[in-house]
This record gives C-alpha cells, structure tokens and sequence, in this order.
C-alpha cells in the first residue's frame, strides 16, 4: 500500500476541473418533444434507418458494412451535386466567386469519399463472397447520381442512358444533365464574356458530346499561367478544376484497388470486364487543356528573369 499520509483526505469532493463519470444536465435542456421539433424528426431518421435490407439469406454480417458505404457514398453525391450545380449556374450568372466556395466544399466532400475506401476495404474477399450473388445484376455503374456529377464536370457520354431507361425520372434527369453544358463549358463561356479569346466552337456545341482538347484554348490557358498575377481570378478558378479532377482521379483509383483486393479478376455484376473496365477510367480527363498548359509554361531562368 503506498502511504497516503499528507494526501487528501478520501472523502473530499474531486476538484472540478477534475474528469468525471458522468455530467450533470442543466434545467434548460429540452426533453419534451411531444409537440417540438425533435432532432430525428427534422432529420426523418426513421425514414433514412430503416433503409438497409440486407437481401444475403441467411444475413451475412458483412451485408451491412456494404449497403451503408453505398448509402452514405450516396447522400455525400447528393451534396456533391448540390453544390455542382449552384457553382454552374452560379459561373453562368457572372458570379464566380460564391462559386468558388462551393467548389472548395465540394472539394472537402471528394476527399471523405476517397478516405471512406478504407472502411470498404476491411471486407475480405471471402466475406464478399458470402452475399456476393445476391446482389445480382445491380452495379454502381447504375448509380445516376454518380453519372450526374460525371456530367455535370464534363464527361459525357449518351450510352450511358440507356441504364436508367427503366425510370422514367431519373432517365429524364440524367438526360437533361447530358444536353446541357458542363462545368467547364460554363467557365469558358464565362472567359469569353470576360473578353478572354475563347475560340468560338467552344461557346455554341452539341453539348452532349465530350469536350474535346482545343489547341487555341491550350494557348489562351499559356497565356494566363504566364502571368497569374495580371489573370488572378481565372488562374484561381482554373487551379480549383484541377483539384476538383485530381481528387475524383483518387476516388476512381481507391474504388479500383478496393475492388482489385475483393474481386480480383473477376467479371463485374454489372457486366463488364471489371478491374480492367475501372482502370480505363483512369485515361479520362475532364479539363485536358489545363494539363496540356502545364508543359507550356516556361522554366524561368536566372537570365530570362534578370532580362524579360
Ligand atoms: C465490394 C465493393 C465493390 C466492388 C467489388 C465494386 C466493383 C465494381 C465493378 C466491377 C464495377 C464495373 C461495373 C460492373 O461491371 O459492375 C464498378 C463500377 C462502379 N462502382 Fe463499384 N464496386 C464496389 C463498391 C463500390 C462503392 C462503395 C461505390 C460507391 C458508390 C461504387 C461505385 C461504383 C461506380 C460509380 C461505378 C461506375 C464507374 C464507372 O463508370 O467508371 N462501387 N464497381
Ligand atoms: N459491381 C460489384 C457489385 C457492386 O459493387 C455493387 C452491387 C450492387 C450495388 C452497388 C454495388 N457497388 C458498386 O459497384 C461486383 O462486381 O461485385
């Protein structure tokens, strides 16, 4: 026993800065929600609870951990293309500089769904083969909100309506998303007003096509990373495309090596080839001019910058 001796005596009261067990609620603290508004109410918890129906007969355990990573994967598009949308119409509106912001969250949104990976990767292939077959056909190539922020930066593609063609609303969302311009269509056409040389065929197209790398864009890009100080606006605007792409290039490689560890070489449920069919992905670019620029710009030399 160590000697207490010259110690407190072991009744007195615990200084209060000390940790307790447990904290005292205050009088004012709301309890009654029979007629007020209640957290779970204002979230419709009920309704977003009890939306996970493992299909795995008997209940794989593991069932649970992959439709929660898909729901929660789902709501974070949702805002995704919440804030996507506002950034669009917002640039359309001449105002980019709330468009900005909402392009820093969407940002912030990119990195949690990139990071969440490791919470999917804790499934072992085996375990995803106990309730594997009974997800059946279904497949995240038929996630429309997924398909909507695709289009919504730019990379279109009409073949890949044909997935929703089974509901009619969300079919007529999507589609509406693939005949308007993107993202990046609406900052050009912003550059343009702002006196900036955007070669006309990239402000009037069929915008249901991808957006193909224009060399008189590639220039115009040349000349603002020149001199970000005299084009700090766009400069800023353009860096953000590059970040908003760089973190969905994380998201599309995290998805592929998790689904290399759990299915290996195995076809997909949704059809295609699998792990390769997900790397081709990794050859897409939303804003290709603005990293063809990056070899343009000029390595500043100790005598051109003495001299220019
Ligand atoms: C065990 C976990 C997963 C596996 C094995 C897996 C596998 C695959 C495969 C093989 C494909 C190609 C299409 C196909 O043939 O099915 C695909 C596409 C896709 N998956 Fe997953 N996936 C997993 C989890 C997720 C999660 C958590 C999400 C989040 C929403 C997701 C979203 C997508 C999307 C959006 C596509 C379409 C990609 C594109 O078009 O490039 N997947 N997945
Ligand atoms: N394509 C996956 C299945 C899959 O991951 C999945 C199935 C149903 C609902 C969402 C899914 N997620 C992403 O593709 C596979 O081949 O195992």
């Amino acid at each position: 026993m160590p000697d207490r001796s010259g110690s407190q005596p072991a009744e007195a009261a615990p200084p209060a800065s000390r940790p307790t067990a447990q904290r005292d609620l205050e009088e004012g603290i709301e309890r009654d929600f029979a007629r007020n508004l209640s957290y779970g109410e204002y979230l419709d918890l009920a309704k977003v609870l009890s939306a996970q129906h493992p299909r795995s007969v008997p209940t794989r355990h593991d069932e649970m951990l992959f439709i929660i990573q898909h729901q929660t994967s789902e709501l974070w598009l949702k805002l995704m293309l919440h804030e996507l949308h506002s950034a669009r119409d917002l640039i359309r509106a001449d105002d980019p500089r709330p468009a900005l912001k909402r392009l820093a969250r969407v940002k912030h949104i990119q990195v949690i769904l990139t990071e969440q990976w490791s919470v999917l990767a804790t499934l072992t292939p085996s375990e995803y083969a106990q309730f594997r077959s009974f997800l059946a056909t279904g497949s995240g190539f038929q996630s429309w909100q997924y398909r909507s922020v695709e289009f919504l930066l730019g990379n279109k593609n009409a073949e890949m309506l044909r997935v929703f063609e089974h509901d009619p609303i969300v079919h007529a969302e999507v589609s509406t998303l693939l005949h308007e311009p993107s993202l990046y269509d609406e900052v050009l056409a912003w550059l343009s007003r702002q006196g900036y040389a955007v070669p006309p065929e990239l402000l009037d197209r069929d915008w249901s096509r991808p957006h193909q790398e224009n060399e008189g864009l590639v220039e115009l890009f040349g000349q603002i990373y020149a001199a970000p100080d005299e084009h700090w606006g766009v400069y800023e605007l353009c860096e953000e495309l590059i970040d908003v792409e760089d973190n969905f290039q994380f998201w599309r490689f995290r998805h592929l090596k998790t689904v290399e560890r759990i299915i290996g070489s195995k076809r997909g449920t949704g059809g295609s080839s699998g792990v390769p069919f997900l790397r081709r992905a990794l050859d897409l670019t939303f804003f290709p001019e603005l990293y063809s620029v990056r070899s343009r710009i000029q390595d500043v030399t100790e005598e051109g910058y003495h001299h220019e």
